[in-house]
């Protein structure tokens, strides 16, 4: 993988970290498998996050997925707030300013099976059966595509680290929950900053959205923001808490924000996955280099945790370290 540095006119912008995991001879035991596979893993290591290049999912789901998050999001409020979950992150959330809504997320936990999709929709629209199967059919179809390219993902680090024997038992063990984004400008016309700098407590998160720039990564090793640039078949690919702790800290968890200040509203989806049962690093990961940094911990455990703490801690992930890290 190249990165290069692009100077445009004295303001430096570094290009993006872009893999492609759409070739159609992407298979496993192959030099381009290899290749790639160790692409992802410098990439996560050394910025925490790339962006991946994915284009196999039908033509018109990136469209249907938008209008989707849209027709969710423009739905009263007081409709909304049925999307009741009490974990970190798995409910309706809003934040004001003077007071209108300016960012609005609403989740749905377990989303890759039917059932839940299915419930969610008659939640949100329970009288109209042509809105909430359309609604349903699209949002499990997009969540089966991000599941795909999520254990695409897991499968070229799990090799590339040499535990590739523990692949099948953590997609077998696997929850994944679709979030669902707005934000507008602020009122007054200011830049929307609401969504600062965090990490997410997920193994991994898939970030996906419409034309409206505003997300921001910082390169954990190169410790600058860099500026993502969307396009239907980008999705960045993130670090989560979980996966530092997994990973001893070969991989830490990625910081992003949103400084959005279009007047056209920015849709975008978060795609995350959560382990059913316990997180251990495995053996491999340690060594004298590394020595064990977590100890194993609960995945619903993290999360509980992090609900406990006030708004500002709760963006660090120096609080999973706080609750399963070895002092
Ligand atoms: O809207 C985005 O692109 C970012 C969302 C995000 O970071 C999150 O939901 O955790
Ligand atoms: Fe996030």
């Amino acid at each position: 993988m190249m990165l290069r540095i692009v100077k445009m006119g004295g303001n430096e912008t570094r290009e993006l970290p872009i893999i492609n995991l759409s070739d159609k001879n992407l298979k496993q035991n192959t030099e381009l498998w290899s290749f790639t596979r160790d692409s992802v893993r410098e990439a996560m290591e050394h910025h925490g996050w790339f962006v991946a290049e994915y284009n196999n999912f039908p033509t018109g789901l990136h469209q249907s997925i938008l209008e989707a998050a849209k027709e969710l999001l423009d739905l009263p409020v007081e409709i909304k707030l049925k999307n009741e979950n009490h974990k970190a992150g798995h409910g309706y959330i809003t934040m004001m300013s003077d007071g209108q809504p300016v960012h609005e997320g609403l989740g749905i936990d377990q989303v890759n099976d039917v059932q839940q999709c299915r419930g969610f929709s008659r939640l949100m629209w329970p009288d109209d059966h042509d809105d909430n199967d359309r609604f349903c059919e699209t949002v499990h179809a997009y969540a089966k595509m991000q599941a795909e390219l999520e254990q695409l993902v897991i499968r070229m680090l799990f090799e590339s680290y040499n535990v590739e024997k523990y692949t099948e038992k953590y997609i077998g063990g696997t929850r994944y929950l679709l979030r669902l984004l707005k934000y507008r400008r602020l009122p007054n016309g200011e830049p929307n900053r609401k969504f600062i700098s965090h990490t997410d407590k997920s193994f991994i998160s898939i970030l996906h959205q419409n034309h409206i720039t505003g997300l921001m990564l910082k390169s954990e090793k190169e410790d600058v923001w860099y500026h993502f640039t969307p396009s239907p078949t980008r999705f960045v690919v993130i670090a989560g808490d979980a996966i530092m702790a997994w990973s001893n800290d070969r991989i830490k968890a990625c910081y992003h924000k949103v400084e959005m200040e279009s007047v056209e509203m920015r849709y975008s989806l978060g795609f995350f996955s959560f382990q059913e049962g316990m997180i251990s690093t495995p053996e491999e990961m340690v060594d004298k280099d590394h020595p064990l940094a977590y100890n194993p911990f609960h995945h619903d455990g993290l999360l509980e945790y992090y609900e406990t703490l006030e708004v500002h801690l709760k963006a660090h992930r120096t609080m999973t370290k706080a609750y399963c890290g070895i002092p």
